[in-house]
């Protein structure tokens, strides 16, 4: 299935919440019409800070009457599949940087259930989508180097954007495209026109404290871009 013009999730990341309230901010998230939940877990091993494991995904999850999109930035990444689906993940995106058996890790994902997500860096050629796109949820491409909320976006990664929309679009099936990092209202139209579908934002939501217009004017922006 092709990306259809209407369709642009947005999925505010929970790393700019304010995490003594995080329950809270699930339900209010979603509330101002968030579409998913992004729960990036770093391990300060494969991405230089530390954040959250399954026992806060299990805590959030009867929050979260939306799906939760865990983005792992932990190596190494098979163990703690099982226990984010356990936990309540509806989808789980890994970095092929983090497994030694991209393949095996995708399969697991999907063993347990969830939806697989492949995440690039900005500096990781699209050839790691070559053997496994057909066996893919979701593409996710970052576009700020991991670790940190609140980053600037990477301007080099639009043509990426467009270059993996075609790919999906070439294979026939519903993939997600989601970028991670750095979007704003500002920049949104852009990476719609790209061919994104689903957006993560997290200071861009948070941090103003107005969480609806901050996602419709994200969604707005981006979707305007989808027209042209
Ligand atoms: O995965 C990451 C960072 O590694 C992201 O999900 C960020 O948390 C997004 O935050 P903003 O760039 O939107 O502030
Ligand atoms: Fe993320």
């Amino acid at each position: 299935m092709h990306k259809e013009a209407s369709t642009m999730r947005i999925a505010p990341s929970l790393l700019s919440a304010d995490f003594a309230r995080l329950g809270e901010e699930v339900r209010a998230v979603i509330e101002a019409g968030a579409d998913l939940i992004h729960f990036d877990v770093m391990d300060n091993h494969y991405v230089p800070n530390l954040t959250v494991g399954p026992l806060v995904c299990q805590a959030i999850k009867p929050y979260a009457t939306v799906p939760i999109d865990v983005h792992l930035m932990v190596k190494p990444v098979d163990a703690l599949i099982p226990m984010f689906a356990e936990a309540g993940a509806s989808i789980i995106s890994f970095h092929p940087e983090a497994s030694e058996h991209v393949d095996r890790t995708i399969r697991l994902i999907r063993a347990s259930g969830c939806k697989a997500g492949l995440v690039l860096n900005p500096a990781t050629p699209l050839q790691v989508l070559d053997h496994v796109l057909d066996q893919l949820d979701l593409v996710l491409l970052m576009s700020v180097n991991p670790g940190f909320g609140g980053q600037s976006f990477i301007e080099s990664v639009l043509p990426k954007i467009e270059a993996v929309r075609r790919r999906i679009d070439a294979g026939g099936r519903d993939i997600w495209l989601e970028v991670d990092g750095g979007v704003k209202p500002d920049n949104a139209q852009r990476i719609g026109a790209a061919g994104a579908d689903t957006l993560v934002a997290g200071s861009a939501v948070f941090a103003g404290g107005r969480y609806r217009e901050a996602i419709d004017a994200i969604r707005t922006r981006a979707l305007a871009g989808c027209a042209r």
